[in-house]
């Protein structure tokens, strides 16, 4: 590629251990018409391609996680969570990246579909990384995934409600650029829509499941009227309460452990037509691995 503005002087080769690192002498002409001598290290690995492997009825993802040594001696644990990429090693993107999301995810998509390309490290690094999407359902997997061992790779492969991964990001739980880029492109596909969900059962259950529902996105209440212990409910009554929440809530889950009231409000929500669950894994963005 030329551009009259620019004058390559000089390109020394000061590594091909592995990649190729460079030293480039140049020209640049600035906006004022002048000429600035530069010199500029490049290190160039050839291109990448990444892919976010997403299922929108399960609302959730396929992510990596493996060690990354640079990250590691930047102040990081080293193992960040990723999605499946590969350098294109001379396949087409499209070639190259279905047959890296299967070697690390054990996932065969049928179909995937390119977003755009981007440099990733535009100062340094000459790499081109084209981004991919693609819908999974889970009879897709024909592998465990885990990468080539011969080659160093040791990938576990994570499958994450989409609004947890979401909250990651947040967090610093997830730190790299192409997953966050991925994670951020996906809203506009799988819009996470947060069910309120009112749980009845045995108090213990109540506060495990609302835990999980709060980690997928979701906006857990729980039917038992907040008292101190040892204290008598005296404001309200609790059933009254429960119902009340009922009326406003999306949906019922029924959690574990004997309880009349979590069975009246059962009864209740389906003489409302109300939807009831009795499994977290019937809710969507529940029916994922955890981290
Ligand atoms: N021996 C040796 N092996 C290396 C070296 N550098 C990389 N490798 C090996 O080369 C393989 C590259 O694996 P890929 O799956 O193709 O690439 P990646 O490392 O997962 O991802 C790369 O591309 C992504 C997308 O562009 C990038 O996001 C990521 O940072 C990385 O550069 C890995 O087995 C890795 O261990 C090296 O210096 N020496
Ligand atoms: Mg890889």
């Amino acid at each position: 590629m030329s551009t009259p503005n620019v004058r390559i002087l000089k390109q020394h080769l000061l590594s091909d251990n592995w990649y190729v690192l460079k030293k480039i002498d140049f020209q640049l002409q600035r906006r004022d018409g002048s000429w600035q001598a530069q010199t500029r290290e490049v290190y160039d690995r050839g291109n990448g391609a990444t892919i976010i492997l997403y299922n929108r009825a399960k609302g959730t993802v396929i992510l990596t996680r493996q060690f990354r040594i640079p990250a590691f001696l930047n102040e990081h644990d080293g193992y960040l969570i990723e999605a499946a990429a590969g350098l294109l090693d001379n396949a087409s993107p499209e070639e190259r990246i279905r047959l890296e999301a299967e070697e690390e995810t054990g996932y065969r998509v049928r179909s995937v579909r390119k977003l755009f390309e981007a440099f990733m490290s535009p100062g340094s690094v000459t790499e081109r990384v084209h981004f991919f999407v693609g819908e999974y359902q889970p009879e897709d997997r024909v592998a465990e995934g885990g990468g080539l061992a011969e080659e160093g790779e040791d990938i576990e492969v994570l499958e994450l409600p989409f609004a947890e991964a979401l909250a990651m990001v947040d967090d610093g739980r997830i730190m790299d650029g192409k997953t966050i880029i991925l994670l951020q492109y996906l809203k506009t596909l799988m819009p996470v829509a947060p069910l309120m969900i009112l749980i009845a059962g045995a108090q213990n259950a109540m506060q495990s499941c609302a835990t999980r529902l709060l980690q997928a996105g979701h906006l857990p209440v729980t039917a038992s009227w907040p008292t101190q212990a040892g204290e008598e409910d005296s404001t309200m009554d609790t059933e009254r309460y429960g119902q009340l929440l009922l009326s406003r809530c999306d949906a019922l889950l029924r959690a574990a452990g004997s309880s009349g009231q979590a069975d009246r409000l059962v009864a209740l929500a389906q003489e409302k037509g109300m939807r009831v669950y009795r499994e977290l894994d019937e809710i969507i963005g529940m029916q994922a691995a955890r981290v």
